[in-house]
């Protein structure tokens, strides 16, 4: 590696990137494949509002990266072009949490600004956004992003009844809901009174293939990188890995931090080493990440494991964890359990034991390089 000093550094102008932007999270790629049948989805549920008609409401599913947000945004672009009669708003529940500031964000669509936080009663934001609505001849559309949120928050019953009861007091008023969920294990449940009038379609997002992948990054490598910094087999490893991973999203960061290496190592083009490199600091900033949100009890029973040398048991691992930490062995269980769930540990079966199922467990990461 040639080493640079810091002016190097900032002033090298021989960029290997065309466009920096294309690897950022709210980067829209002009070119966006294989999910035009969920698209032609959204668009049906929303038709019937062109025509003065009553939206469909819906539940968007999909794991982590699967294009949900992107494709939602695609077609509210779309159907603001293509007609004044419907306004779309869309809303991340993991910022807005609240009756309120879900409402704030309507009126801010409508009238241009948010509406004073203090002072002003909800009764009344909500009033002048369904009168707005009426008078304008408009249907209201909602993207509630990440919608678990507004469960645990508890504001999703009146939110949603709140919607979608409109038209009783405020007749004309056409409103329609998408719902998205990223949280696949997630099972939501409304009052009574909601049910009745959110019958939502089913919108699934399936998670991308290998060579759907490939194709993805491949046409983010055009946008994002001046042509034949990244070679075809570099590519690949990278696909293979976010296949692995299961996330679009570490496969872009990936490709920029591959980027950024071969930057700063003044190469032309990215190596393979430069690859790895970048897979490694990805993966310790998750290990990083995923250490800060462990509980006490989940700390302490890596600490044990990592402060030792030895390969434990199962057995003498519950032995010793129940010794420290007084806690019972379904609570072991369940706090290993879950340390292997985030891949922080491994637990192999030896073969050995008085019924042959002894588990050995195995660190996945060197402990040196992290603080516990
Ligand atoms: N078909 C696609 N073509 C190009 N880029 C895509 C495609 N699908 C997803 N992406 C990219 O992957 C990233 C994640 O997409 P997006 O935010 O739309 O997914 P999501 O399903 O809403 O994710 P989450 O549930 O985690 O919020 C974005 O950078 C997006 O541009």
């Amino acid at each position: 590696m040639i080493s640079m000093g810091i002016e190097d550094i900032l002033m090298h102008d021989e960029s290997l990137f065309q466009n920096i932007n294309a690897f950022d999270p709210d980067y829209v790629p002009p070119n966006y494949n294989y999910r035009d049948r969920q698209m032609e989805a959204m668009a049906m549920a929303i038709r019937p509002a062109i025509s003065g008609g009553q939206p469909s409401n819906s539940v968007v599913l999909g794991s982590c990266a699967t294009g949900k947000t992107t494709a939602i945004r695609k077609v509210f672009e779309l159907v603001e072009k293509t007609t004044e009669k419907v306004v779309c708003v869309y809303i991340n529940c993991q910022l807005h949490t609240t009756r309120f500031g879900i409402f704030s964000q309507i009126y801010k669509k409508l009238f241009g600004h948010i509406p004073p936080e203090t002072g002003v009663p909800f009764s009344r934001i909500y009033d002048q956004i369904m009168h707005k609505l009426q008078s304008d001849k408009k249907a209201l559309i909602v993207a509630l992003d990440d919608v678990n949120y507004l469960f645990q928050s508890k504001a999703a019953n009146k939110v949603f009844y709140d919607l979608l009861r409109a038209y009783e007091e405020y007749p004309g008023v056409k409103t329609g809901i998408f719902a998205i969920l990223s949280d696949l294990e997630f099972r939501y449940a409304f009052d009574k009174n909601v049910n009745t009038v959110f019958i939502p379609q089913d919108i699934t997002f399936q998670p991308y293939t290998y060579s759907e992948i490939e194709d993805i990054l491949r046409d983010r490598v055009n946008a994002g990188f001046f042509p034949g910094v990244m070679g075809d087999e570099i590519l690949e490893l990278v696909a293979m890995h976010t296949y692995d991973v299961g996330d679009l999203r570490v496969g872009i960061n990936l490709l920029r931090s591959c980027g950024n290496i071969a930057e700063a190592d003044a190469s032309r083009e990215i190596t393979e080493e430069h690859f790895q490199k970048a897979v490694d600091s990805l993966v310790s900033v998750q290990i990083s990440e995923t250490l800060k949100s462990l509980n006490d009890t989940e700390k302490a029973l890596l600490k044990i494991i990592s402060d030792s040398d030895k390969i434990f048991t199962a057995g003498e691992l519950s032995e010793l964890f129940k010794e420290k930490e007084n806690v019972s062995y379904a609570t072991f269980n369940r706090t290993l359990e879950k340390l292997e769930f985030l891949r922080l540990v491994d637990t192999k079966f030896t073969g050995k034991g008085s019924r042959g199922n002894s588990r050995e467990i195995i660190l996945r990461f060197n402990p040196c390089d992290f603080k516990l």
